[in-house]
């Protein structure tokens, strides 16, 4: 059957694979595609949006601010964008979903905040890990309290991008586009200390107390090739790194260790479908509980389920990734990034 012939109301119902995935409260719909070229946006729509023709095509972003069927935009251009699309779409009375890392640096965020602000409109970092099912599992298993407080996280995210064999020009290894390790996987590492550490009861949303970084630079281009970081709060601490050179299987890639056990999650760390969970009791047996966790599609869908609820319920931020994590995320980036002498090109940083 073809889906373009029907009415917008049966249209419409028939995206109800959504419910497939139990969520019946919010539906949303790609209204509208923009490209800094009109076929890569028409063959987008072909391509990964199942040649829905009810879908417009743009040949650039401002037509999509300008659109008035578009509620809100998904920023998914190289990091050094982010801040003028978003700037752009916010002024254009859009709510915005921006990639991670959200901005170069934690100045831009914090003026995105502020048009957020003034314009009324939800704005959010698309840490998509964050609305996992897997989290929600993770997150009531640390609310019996059982595993007792936090006090080490290990997290690393290593991707082997093979950079002797690409352009200088690909975002991972130009510095024009906020090339290297820290900004592009980074995020990953830190969202597990801040969903484990810096969300925990026990640190109560408190801002981290200290924070140390080194870097490695490739002599191909100057970025951060590999990255080792730490992060402390007031009575727990993580241990982060991530590489552009090597993979991260084996895994695992992320443990946590609590008062009275112990939490491994399974790779890959963005989308975990499995973690682990050890309770250990003073001279006692352990006890040993692996959850897992199913969903279709490949995860990023209940990050867009927020935006919708949040849009519907007239909030600017959510309650599971609101702008303090992200502040806390760009404040972090920028101060590794000052210790291990990464200065980005002039020009990069819109926002100093
Ligand atoms: N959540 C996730 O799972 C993932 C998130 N990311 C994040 O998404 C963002 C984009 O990453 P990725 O898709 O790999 O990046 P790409 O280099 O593939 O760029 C994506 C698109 O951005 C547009 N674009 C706008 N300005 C530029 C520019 N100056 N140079 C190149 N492209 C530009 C292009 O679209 P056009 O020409 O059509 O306008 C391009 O196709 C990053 O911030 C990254 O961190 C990346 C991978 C996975
Ligand atoms: O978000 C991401 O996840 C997968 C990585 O390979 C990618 O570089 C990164 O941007």
């Amino acid at each position: 059957m073809n889906k373009s012939n029907l009415p917008s109301f049966e249209r419409l119902f028939m995206l109800l694979p959504i419910t497939l995935r139990d969520v019946r409260d919010v539906v949303h719909k790609v209204a509208a595609v923009g490209s800094r070229s009109l076929e890569k946006a028409q063959k987008f729509i072909k391509d990964s949006a199942g040649d829905d023709l009810s879908i417009k095509a743009y040949g650039s972003y401002d037509e999509v601010y300008a659109d008035k069927d578009v509620d809100a935009i998904y920023i998914g251009t190289p990091h050094t964008d982010h801040y003028i699309s978003a700037r752009s779409a916010l002024l254009a009375k859009k709510h915005v979903l921006v990639e991670k890392p959200v901005t170069c640096n934690a100045a831009e965020l914090r003026s995105l905040i502020n048009t957020a602000k003034e314009q009324g409109l939800f704005f959010m970092e698309a840490m998509w890990t964050r609305f996992l099912p897997t989290v929600k599992e993770f997150k009531k298993i640390i609310e019996t309290g059982r595993l007792g407080d936090p006090v080490m996280l290990w997290a690393n995210f290593l991707v082997d991008f093979n950079i002797n064999n690409i352009p200088k020009t690909h975002r991972i290894l130009n510095p024009m586009l906020g090339g290297g390790g820290l900004l592009d996987l980074g995020p990953y590492p830190l969202v597990w200390a801040i969903m484990a550490l810096y969300e925990h009861p026990s640190n109560n949303l408190t801002r981290p107390s200290n924070i140390t970084g080194s870097m490695i630079k490739t002599p191909l281009t100057g970025v951060d090739a590999t990255t080792a970081y730490t992060v402390s709060f007031a009575a727990s601490q993580a241990i982060l790194s991530t590489s552009i050179l090597i993979p991260s299987n084996p895994g695992p890639t992320v443990i946590i260790r609590y008062q009275y056990g112990t939490i491994t999650i399974a790779t890959p760390i963005f989308a975990p479908k499995e973690f682990t969970v050890t309770y250990s009791v003073p001279n006692g047996p352990e006890e040993t509980q692996t959850v897992k966790v199913e969903w279709e599609g490949g995860g990023w869908h209940f990050q867009a389920d927020e935006v919708a609820r949040c849009v519907r319920d007239g909030k600017l931020q959510s309650t599971y990734w609101g702008w303090d994590r992200s502040i806390v995320e760009m404040d972090i980036f920028d101060e590794v990034r000052r210790q291990g002498g990464y200065v980005f090109p002039p020009g990069v940083e819109i926002v100093n």
